[in-house]
């Protein structure tokens, strides 16, 4: 029977040579572990003496402390009965939240993606939306995801009886009912409490495939146990400095009815994401900064904070392992050159994932539509197409953008931030209602190019003369740019 402890007591152990904590009703003397923290001290500084529940779940995996901490850290139970009278004040940036969330739109006028982009940019917390919207460095690549689909024009065709259209796939034999996957993307519970298992939902309601990532703030097994009974889920894996760890999760994945098994590639470290990396600097005292910067590297976001187990050491040898170790069809996500996918088909792949990770890794890295013809044809002078799957992610908006991914050869496309928008701004109505979206513009485009079934959707149906011109003036994007918005500093430095 663990101790009861008052929040009287806790509240005593506040000061950096003595820090309590309360998470999820538990008690724990972070004292030792205070100054290697990743997220720095002062958030749990900031904490210190209080109940931090509400500021760790977003950020950390429910099983962090447990894995990472010695059982010796934790005193016993709060008393629960007590710490409810507890009162906690309402900051601005919350009121400023709540206000925003009184005032949103009715989801019935929500009619893209770029509106769902708008509402989430003000109703989610400023930790939230430097997390989800930023890219690395000039975010040059995120922006260029987007734009190089107005590099694409359509060919389209008529006089076609267009009347019944199919939206329906198949992807890595599993049927689905739009060529769109909803991809992994890290920390749900930043943008709503119940995190990834909102998008499980969704995807339940919309037989829509949903890949779940390794760095969830849901546990994996709660996203599991959330999908119907014949739910089409994948794996996003990073792959962990210590094997054993990877290998135990790609067994016990494998187990729970994983359908594939997405081997990020291109993220060896996570990138500079500066909007990200500007909300841990608001959080340290300069000090702190200078005093531990060796310590822990101090630049790095949320992301970052909890990624140092990635290995960078991943490499083509690695895959001859992977397969011994599961029958799930292996996938890279992350390739950005015809060469490399080439080599995944020779090292045995099933297919591969065209991807910049959403351009948060390497800016001026190219936009996986922009490379996607090349290595279509790579792969098929090498006659290595047949039974090869190849998707893209990044920049996809509208159900043209799909049609044209389609076009040049793609199984399917995985949508990323949108959807983060859609749950962080109106939960599982609002991802199922831009699903709906998605499905309602992609149809509409099969019938004005004139098909009536994916099988149909051929490279002659677009125009990329152009996709290689990336200094041409695009198109004002009016909608995108009224979402985007470059983060301003909120300490008063001179930055
Ligand atoms: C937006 C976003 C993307 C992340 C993502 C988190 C966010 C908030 N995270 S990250 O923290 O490590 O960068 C992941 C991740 O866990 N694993 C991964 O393979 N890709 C990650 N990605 C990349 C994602 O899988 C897609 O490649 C990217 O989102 C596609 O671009 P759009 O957002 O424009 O659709």
């Amino acid at each position: 029977m663990s101790v009861i402890i008052s929040p009287e007591e806790v509240a005593k152990h506040n000061k950096k040579d003595d820090v309590w904590l309360i998470i999820h009703g538990k008690v724990y003397d972070l004292t030792e572990f205070l100054p290697d923290h990743p997220g720095g001290q002062k958030i749990i500084m900031k904490y210190a003496g209080k109940d931090a529940t509400k500021a760790f779940e977003p950020i950390h995996p429910p099983d962090i402390i447990q894995r990472f901490l010695s059982p010796k850290v934790c005193m016993g139970s709060v008393d629960l009965a007590k710490l409810s009278k507890v009162v906690v004040e309402e900051t601005e940036e919350d009121k400023k939240v709540r206000l925003a969330r009184e005032n949103m739109p009715r989801l019935e006028e929500m009619y893209n993606s770029f509106d769902f982009e708008t509402v989430a940019r003000s109703v989610l917390k400023s930790d939230a939306w430097a997390y989800y919207s930023s890219g690395s460095d000039d975010e040059i690549t995120m922006r260029e995801n987007h734009s190089a689909f107005h590099r694409i024009w359509f060919r389209p065709r008529v006089m076609v009886n267009v009347k019944d259209v199919d939206t329906s796939t198949t992807m890595l034999g599993s049927r689905t009912s739009l060529p769109i996957y909803v991809t992994a993307t890290a920390l749900g519970k930043l943008g709503h409490p119940e995190g990834e298992v909102v998008l499980t939902k969704a995807c339940k309601s919309r037989d829509i495939i949903q890949m779940i990532p390794t760095l969830a703030s849901c546990s994996f097994d709660e996203i599991v146990t959330a999908a119907g009974p014949d739910q089409t889920q994948w794996l996003q894996l990073y792959v962990n400095s210590n094997r054993e760890v990877s290998e135990k999760f790609v067994r016990h994945a494998e187990s729970r009815g994983m359908k594939g098994l997405f081997i990020t590639a291109d993220a060896p470290q996570l990138g500079h994401r500066e909007k990200d990396m500007r909300q841990k600097y608001i959080q340290e005292e300069p000090d702190e900064i200078t005093r531990n910067s060796t310590a822990v590297v101090r630049d790095q976001g949320a992301a970052r904070a909890i990624s140092q187990f990635i290995d960078p050491s991943l490499c083509w040898d690695d895959i001859a392992w992977f397969k011994s170790i599961t029958k799930m069809p292996i996938l890279i996500k992350g390739i950005q050159t015809a060469e490399d996918a080439v080599l995944a088909a020779r090292h045995g792949c099933k297919g591969v994932v065209l991807s910049n990770h959403g351009g948060r890794q390497l800016d001026f890295a190219p936009s996986a539509i922009e490379i996607l013809a090349e290595v279509m044809e790579a792969l098929k002078r090498e006659n290595l197409d047949q039974g090869f799957e190849v998707y893209i992610d990044g920049g996809i908006r509208r159900g043209s953008d799909i049609f044209k991914a389609i076009a040049l050869g793609a199984t399917g496309v995985g949508i990323g931030r949108p959807f983060l928008y859609a749950m962080s701004s109106y939960g599982v109505e609002g991802v199922e209602r831009l699903m709906g979206l998605f499905q309602d513009e992609f149809e509409m485009v099969m019938r004005f190019m004139g098909v009536t079934k994916i099988a149909d959707i051929k490279p002659d149906m677009v125009d990329i003369r152009n996709i290689k011109d990336h200094f041409v003036s695009n198109p004002t994007d009016y909608l995108s740019k009224l979402a985007y918005e470059k983060m301003q500093p909120r300490h008063n430095s001179k930055l």
